[in-house]
């Protein structure tokens, strides 16, 4: 347990989280894990080790089986309905599939991003909403570089442009922790590294607690500060990038079916 006087920057704590699904799937199998404010984790893992299962235990998207999660402050496992609403809207997410509505204009896209935190009809547009939400959502598509295509709908876009939109939405709704599902998978290389420079400076100038999914090592190496890695449900590894040798991050990857087919061993 963090000292008391640490239990205030504490953004996740984790203890014996598992989650096991029908049919028996344990996807996550007791994980011990604490993440302070304003801290970027990236979360490594081969398919199926349990990335997304605990992404969505965070926000109680899927319900814990046993253990104990507090997301920022809040003890998801046995909080009421109400207050896990509370939580989601503090938590921003960014997937990799960018759920724009795409007939919509770049702006009102943004522009709902405040519908958690601001009293609006459901039917709200650009034109309809308070000036001081107009303004915000217009500074958020300045930080993203994207100001002058507000006015345009949102599927006239590229993807790289799109993901930039979902960010500024994200930004409108001031979240406290983010997480990030592989972001930049289905965007090219350079449109990847454009969303992933500026989702770590806005994390970082706003003080945002930052977990990321990733797929692509060479990411993982320049975005990653602290890396935290799951192999079938457990954490195989929790430290800093730094101290990380390429092999370690590679190893990830690989199964014990793989070393036995390396060393020629037959079943
Ligand atoms: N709703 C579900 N019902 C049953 N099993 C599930 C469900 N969701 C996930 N799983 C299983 O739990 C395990 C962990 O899945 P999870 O999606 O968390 O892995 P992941 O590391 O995010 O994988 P990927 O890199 O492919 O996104 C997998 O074996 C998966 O098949």
């Amino acid at each position: 347990m963090p000292q008391s006087d640490d239990l205030g920057s504490t953004v996740v704590h984790l203890a014996g989280l598992s989650k096991e699904f029908p049919h028996g799937m344990r996807a996550l199998d007791g994980i011990d894990l604490s993440v302070r404010a304003g801290e970027t984790v990236v979360l490594l893992g081969a398919n199926g080790s349990g990335k997304s299962t605990l992404q969505k235990c965070l926000t109680r998207l899927v319900a814990p089986t046993a253990g104990t999660a507090r997301v920022l402050g809040t003890e998801v496992t046995t909080a009421s309905t109400s207050e896990i609403t509370r939580l989601r809207r503090r938590v921003g997410v960014v997937h990799q599939k960018i759920n724009l509505v795409r007939e919509l204009s770049v702006l009102t896209n943004v522009i709902h991003g405040s519908l958690g935190r601001v009293r609006a009809p459901r039917n709200w547009f650009a034109a309809t909403a308070r000036a001081e939400e107009r303004d915000e959502a217009m500074a958020a598509l300045e930080r993203v570089g994207l100001a002058d295509v507000a006015g345009r709908r949102a599927e006239q876009l590229s993807g790289g442009q799109q993901q930039r939109v979902a960010i500024a939405r994200m930004l409108m709704q001031r979240p406290e922790l983010v997480l990030a599902d592989e972001p930049v998978a289905a965007l090219d290389p350079r449109a990847g590294r454009v969303v992933m420079d500026m989702l770590w400076q806005i994390v970082a100038e706003h003080g945002i607690t930052l977990i990321c999914t990733l797929h692509q090592l060479e990411l993982a190496r320049a975005y990653g500060d602290r890396v935290v890695a799951l192999r079938d449900g457990r954490i195989e590894l929790d430290t800093r990038m730094n101290l990380v040798a390429d092999a370690e991050l590679e190893g990830l990857y690989t199964s014990d079916d793989d070393a036995d087919h390396a060393q020629g061993v037959r079943p």
